[in-house]
């Protein structure tokens, strides 16, 4: 017997399996979907695997190495993610090892550790320092704890001779967190007799035989009985050695905890637009049908109920629910929503939690244990069976394309699935993205629109002011006096606010006024950013920073000023003008600490604060009765975006936003701040009209021929030297030219919009196609061509439908 493995070598990246005999110690137990360890290359060193067939015949047996290792008794991958595994990898260009690995939780990819092996003790007689490495061992971790580097050229030049040799070792992090348990094991009446022949003042003991005559006669935590019997751990112990008990580790789940307890809620009575919307996706669902549905509703539909009822519907016809939502920003409110209806039937899977819990509750999905799943992007490969639903919440958010390889887009790898399980796929927005919207149109997804709130609240009323004309009448940059006299309004009227500052494509750096000279960063050609809390300019591409400047550089005058501004900046503004607002700020330096999102969004809840401060964080899923005004301070930074959805995405960001304002019994209203009041985007965002933009926007794209009408594949190029790299983007460039069809249109090679990141120069290519099957070839020989030109130094990367254009 022979298994086929995808073996994970970082610098021999392909898509062939390798094969290897199985041995009979574990050809009973081996199987498709498991993980190995195998000896591979020359120096036979050891690497991880899967294992994605098992086959009875083998060409060129006489050669093939044998399994070392099996990770885990139980294949971690079933044959859907398995078989998904190459859809994946195909469609995105990418290496099946990288989506195997992107498939499973962050601690059970494996990590290698160096090591140095003995291979010839005589070779080291001269050399004490190195022989006392090996005292003892023949192998030793080749790190800074245990190997002064100044042995380094030594060492190297052993390895030469053969003398030593380096190897690498698999670690599996994957740990199973496991508490003591207890459980009685003799009688009743026993402990009955015991407790009546103890000393008076065995009080412990006495406690603990209670505990025992009334426990159920199963494995309790140690520490529960010790807390709520009032015992310590000695006494616990004595008991095992008089044979009261017995003790075992017992396998615990870390569960994500929220910070408040969640309270259990009953499903709401649907309105006539939702029930319409309900019994559409339900029937569906009851059909076992594969189909999509686009759920297009304005903000404050009522769009998560029809969730919850559906994701109901899936189980009670005994099938499972997968739910994504965009980030962490949006899962603590959703996660509650979720959990208060379905209790611990519910896993959670986010980048906010610890490894650990995403270790144990992609466990609990893995044994069936949990029949609904919440998370993000990478949620989309949960192991759930019998699928039934998948929702995505959000489905316009570019955070549902994976910006790293493997480039795969959540809703293509939805879609895939849904196909799989004969599954329903509902596909929700206030604002959604013009794909889907246009595949709406063509009838490939079912429409569905919800055009009122569900409450009896309405669309908030929203003004626009030019900040051209509020600079000229003498406010300041950040505050118009109309946002500033609303926001005193409200807080007169003790309601809340919302403030939104734009962060995207928007700079806060610093200029000289003299020269208009402005520090940039030494390895990336983009200005540094000014980070007043830490009094250093940073780069965010590569993390460099210096400090503050107090003095221009360039011409050495002092009057070097600010550019732009932060949400640190405009909390203190704000605080200036109106000394009585209690302002939360939420941004990235006040959300990293884990659970923070949650903390500060149940204290706005609770209303200990009138201003809501923040970024692009906070223009979604906020659900907040008492918000009656929602302010933009920049309306349209993201307008200058260069990317063909600039449009697009800073509509969606105004109607996302807007959406937060009025959403109880008080009327609510949105002030717009904007240098553009003219855009459409700005004008129709400000009349909620998704439709009309919608409209406006597909003529421009077809116009433009951009997606939806064409589709794109961006390549980018990067080496060391700015010639190299452009050197091969213009030899990819004039291969493709003689391949594609006449169709499709080719833009550039250009530099990057960053021409140098980490002193790395980038080319791009962009690409328009309608149908160009020889494209697709030539794109897959590219990828697997990719190999040979690593060598040389140049990464190539294919992006199909890329989100960012870079
Ligand atoms: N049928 C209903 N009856 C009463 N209230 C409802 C009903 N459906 C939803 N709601 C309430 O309306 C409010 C808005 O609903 P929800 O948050 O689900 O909207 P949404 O469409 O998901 O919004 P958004 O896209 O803006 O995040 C919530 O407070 C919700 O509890
Ligand atoms: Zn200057
Ligand atoms: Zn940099």
């Amino acid at each position: 017997m022979y298994a086929r493995v995808i073996v994970d070598v970082p610098t021999m990246q392909t898509n062939q399996p390798y094969t290897y005999q199985i041995p009979s110690l574990f050809s009973e137990v081996l199987v498709r979907g498991m993980r190995v360890v195998v000896p591979f290359g020359k120096g036979n060193r050891l690497v991880q695997g899967f294992v994605t067939e098992i086959v009875d015949e083998a060409e060129k047996t006489d050669k093939l190495k044998d399994i070392m290792q099996i990770v885990e008794l139980e294949p971690v991958l079933n044959d859907e993610l398995l078989q998904l595994a190459i859809w994946v990898a195909n469609y995105n260009f990418a290496f099946r090892i990288s989506v195997l690995q992107t498939m499973l939780p962050n601690v059970m990819r494996a990590k290698y550790s160096k090591v140095l092996r003995l291979v010839e003790p005589d070779g080291l007689d001269d050399l004490p320092e190195i022989k006392a490495l090996f005292i003892d061992r023949d192998e030793v971790p080749f790190d800074t704890d245990n190997v002064d580097m100044a042995l380094v050229p030594t060492l190297l030049k052993l390895q030469k001779q053969r003398v030593l040799e380096i190897g690498y070792v698999v670690k599996n992090r994957a740990k199973v967190k496991k508490i003591n348990a207890l459980k009685p094991i003799k009688s009743v009446e026993f402990y009955e007799k015991q407790r009546s022949q103890l000393r008076p003042s065995a009080v412990k003991q006495a406690r603990l035989l209670s505990y025992l005559i009334q426990s159920p006669r199963l494995f309790v935590p140690v520490k529960e009985v010790i807390k709520s019997y009032q015992l310590d751990y000695a006494s616990v112990k004595q008991a095992e050695s008089k044979g009261w008990l017995i003790q075992k580790p017992l396998e615990s789940y870390r569960i994500p905890k929220l910070s408040t307890p969640v309270n259990k809620t009953q499903p709401l009575t649907l309105n006539a637009e939702q029930q319409e919307a309900y019994t559409n996706i339900a029937n569906n669902i009851s059909q076992n049908d594969t189909k999509t549905f686009l759920l297009e509703g304005v903000t404050g539909s009522g769009k998560t109920e029809i969730y919850l009822q559906t994701i109901a519907k899936a189980l009670t016809v005994g099938q499972t629910a997968l739910m994504l939502v965009p980030e962490i920003t949006l899962t603590p409110q959703m996660v509650r929503r979720v959990k208060s209806r379905f209790g611990d039937d519910v896993a959670v899977m986010h980048s906010g939690l610890s490894d650990g819990e995403r270790y144990d509750e992609w466990r609990r999905v893995q044994r069936s244990e949990v029949h609904v799943v919440v998370g993000a992007r990478s949620a989309v490969f949960a192991p759930l069976k019998s699928i039934g639903l998948i929702i995505i919440d959000e489905e316009h958010e570019s955070s549902y394309k994976q910006d790293e390889n493997p480039r795969y887009h959540a809703r293509d790898v939805a879609q895939w699935r849904a196909k799989y399980h004969h599954a329903t796929l509902v596909l929700g927005s206030a604002t959604p993205s013009l794909e889907s919207r246009a595949r709406a149109q063509k009838g490939v997804y079912q429409l569905l629109t919800l055009n009122h709130r569900a409450t009896n609240s309405t669309l908030p009323e929203t003004n626009v002011v030019d900040m051209r004309e509020a600079i000229k009448q003498g406010g300041d940059d950040v505050f118009s006096p109309q946002l500033l006299a609303a926001v005193k309004n409200r807080l007169a009227k003790k309601e809340q606010i919302v403030l939104m500052l734009n962060r995207r494509g928007y700079a806060n750096f610093l200029v000289c006024r003299e020269c208009g000279y402005t520090p940039r960063c030494v390895n990336c050609d983009v200005a540094l950013t000014v980070h007043k809390d830490i009094s250093r300019l940073v780069c965010h591409y590569c993390g460099y920073s210096e400090t503050i400047p107090t003095k221009c550089k360039n011409c050495g005058s002092t009057r070097i000023r600010q550019f732009g501004t932060g949400t640190q900046k405009v909390a203190e503004q704000l605080q200036q003008q109106i000394p009585q607002a209690r302002v939360l700020r939420m941004d990235v330096d006040t959300t990293r600490k884990k659970g923070s999102v949650d903390r500060l969004l149940t204290a706005f809840g609770n209303q200990e604060a009138d201003i809501l401060l923040g970024t692009q964080m906070i223009a979604k899923g906020l659900d907040f009765a008492n918000v009656t005004l929602v302010g933009v301070l920049n309306a349209d930074t993201t307008l200058s975006l260069p990317d063909f959805r600039a449009s697009e995405r800073t509509f969606q960001l105004l109607t996302q936003v807007s959406g937060r304002a009025g959403r109880g019994d008080k009327a609510g209203n949105v002030i717009m701040q904007t240098f553009n009041p003219d855009h459409y985007a700005i004008q129709l965002a400000r009349q909620q009209d998704y439709e009309a933009f919608y409209h406006q926007e597909m003529t421009f794209r077809h116009a433009w021929r951009y997606t939806p009408y064409y589709f794109t594949v961006q390549i980018k190029f990067e080496h060391e030297k700015v010639d190299e790299s452009a050197k091969a983007a213009y030899e990819v460039a004039n291969w493709l030219q003689n391949i594609v069809n006449n169709e499709t249109i080719m833009l550039g090679p250009a530099t990057g919009t960053i021409p140098r990141i980490k002193n790395k120069y980038y080319y791009r290519l962009v690409i328009k196609y309608r149908h160009d099957d020889k494209l697709m070839q030539a794109l897959e020989s590219l990828m697997q061509k990719g190999q040979q030109l690593q060598k040389k130094g140049v990464t190539i990367m294919i992006d199909r439908e890329p989100i960012n254009f870079m």
